[in-house]
């Protein structure tokens, strides 16, 4: 065995900023058909899955930096008479995110992260308790359920707020390009319990 192989068995992990790096890179080289037909296999895992079918209300993401697409799966979750909800940065509360219903109707105005959202209305803000599901982005995960982010903490802060027995569940949305082999966890983060590609259902509670 050459020194270099031997250095790479005894090589440390990548770091989480490492990791964020690559898997974004990989994401973004997907094509424009590959994108959409993911999007559309998507719509057809969720609405396929047990754990969706008796739900009414479902927080989701629109796609930012090639996450994978939403809209196939909020027209499917609209049709399937479901209330949507999207994510709005919190006024007041730095680091904290907000959820508001949306419907076919809502107005968007981009967040200054360039993300689209529904303007803040107390009459369409759902609490985080009152979710039967958050459908999270995220840019990588593990085969324990480890979820990693753009590194703003939005999802961790507010995930964190659910109360321990919560019947809210957490189930990441995710190219299949953006499971990696292993990710260096900190304190706050907080595990996904499932997890949905266009090809694959992951559960990883009882693990
Ligand atoms: N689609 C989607 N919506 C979401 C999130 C997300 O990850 N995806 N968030 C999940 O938390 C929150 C927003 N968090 C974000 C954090 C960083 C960046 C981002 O693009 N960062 C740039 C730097 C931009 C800047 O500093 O202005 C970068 O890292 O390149 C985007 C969203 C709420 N909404
Ligand atoms: N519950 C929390 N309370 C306070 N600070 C937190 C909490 N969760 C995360 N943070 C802070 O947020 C910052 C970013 O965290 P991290 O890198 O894990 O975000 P991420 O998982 O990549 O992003 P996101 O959750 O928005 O998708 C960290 O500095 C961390 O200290």
């Amino acid at each position: 065995m050459s020194l270099l192989q031997q250095a790479d068995l005894v090589s440390v992990p990548p770091s989480r900023q490492a990791i964020r790096q690559r898997v974004r890179q990989l994401r973004q080289q997907l094509t424009a058909s590959e994108q959409s037909q993911a999007a559309s296999q998507l719509a057809e895992q969720v609405l396929n899955q047990a754990a969706v079918i008796a739900k009414q209300h479902v927080a989701v993401y629109l796609a930012n930096d090639a996450e994978l697409a939403t809209g196939p799966l909020i027209q499917a979750l609209w049709q399937a008479g479901k209330n949507v909800y999207l994510p709005v940065l919190h006024p007041f509360c730095p680091g904290y995110l907000l959820f508001i219903h949306y419907q076919n109707h809502t107005e968007l105005k981009p967040n200054r992260f360039g993300i689209p959202e529904p303007r803040l209305n107390c009459a369409n803000l759902m609490p985080v308790a009152g979710l039967d599901i958050i459908f999270t982005p995220l840019v990588a995960f593990d085969a324990k359920g480890n979820r990693l982010g753009m590194g703003g903490g939005f999802y961790d802060r507010t995930l964190s707020q659910l109360p321990a027995n919560s019947p809210c569940q957490v189930i990441g949305l995710a190219h299949n390009c953006q499971q990696v082999d292993q990710i260096p966890t900190e304190s706050w983060d907080v595990p996904l319990q499932q997890l949905i590609t266009p090809a694959k259902y992951f559960d990883f509670r009882n693990l």
